[in-house]
């Protein structure tokens, strides 16, 4: 059983790379609640009335997630509980929480990491961070087109996504739920060019091989057929 996390920032590529890793290693993929997430439109639009009431949802769905994909078989997450305080303690300190908030959010998620220690897995086997430049990042929000998203919806989504970036390298730097690696997702454009994508997933397949963690599903003929998002 092999369950691997992915990381990045917003349009960093994670839930095109879960779905093209789920295809190659045979795996489960795992999506993050974006589309069929009511609080996300709500959170643009007013983000600190619904900056606590959002990461509520997002905690609870990730734990949902982390806990079938640690229960389940092989699994590959586009995003996880692990990154969820990142995201949290950013609003926070630009003053989208109260006091009040803050401390119940980590009591919510002490609680939650605590009850991980006793699933039967305990934590994942990979993690694969994808990092990008800011400038990727906005030509990908602006590809993938979610209007809320967009500068031209709200001017101080750019120091936003600035700070957002920020936040990222010291987090990557702590993690140790897992062995780690990263991608560039600057240089690596694995969706539109073949050989990008190979190298990404000689990159993960290599990794995994030097831990002994290849799921046993997988098989190198295996036909690799992406979809556009
Ligand atoms: N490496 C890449 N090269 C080029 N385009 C990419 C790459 N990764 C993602 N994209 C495109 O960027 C947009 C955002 O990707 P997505 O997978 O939704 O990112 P995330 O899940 O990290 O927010 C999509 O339109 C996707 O097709
Ligand atoms: N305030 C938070 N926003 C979050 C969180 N996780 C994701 N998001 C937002 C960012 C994007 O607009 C959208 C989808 O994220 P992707 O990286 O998958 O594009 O949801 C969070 O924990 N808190």
């Amino acid at each position: 059983m092999t369950v691997i996390v992915l990381s990045g920032p917003i349009g960093a590529g994670k839930s095109s790379l879960t779905s093209i890793l789920a295809k190659y290693l045979g795996t489960k993929p795992f999506y993050e609640s974006v589309d069929n997430n009511p609080v996300l439109p709500l959170f643009y639009a007013d983000p600190k009335k619904y900056a606590f009431l959002l990461q509520v949802f997002f905690l609870n769905t990730r734990f949902r997630s982390i806990k079938d994909a640690l229960t389940d078989d092989n699994n590959v997450l586009d995003r996880s509980i692990y990154e969820d305080a990142l995201f949290f303690q950013m609003n926070a300190d630009i003053g989208r929480a109260t006091k009040e908030e803050v401390d119940t959010y980590y009591e919510l998620l002490n609680n939650m990491m605590g009850e991980l220690k006793h699933m039967p897995k305990k934590n994942p086997d990979l993690l694969v961070h994808i990092k990008v430049s800011y400038d990727t990042m906005i030509k990908r929000i602006q590809k993938r087109g979610r209007p809320y998203e967009q500068l031209s919806y709200d001017a101080t989504l750019e120091d936003y996504y600035k700070r957002l970036l920020r936040y990222y390298k010291p987090w990557y730097e702590k993690y140790d739920y897992s062995p780690k690696m990263e991608i560039d997702g600057d240089k690596l454009d694995f969706m539109t060019d073949d050989h990008a994508r190979e190298v990404v997933l000689d990159q993960i397949v290599a990794k995994l091989k030097e831990m002994g963690k290849l799921p046993e599903s997988w098989d190198k003929s295996t036909n690799i057929q992406i979809e556009e998002q």
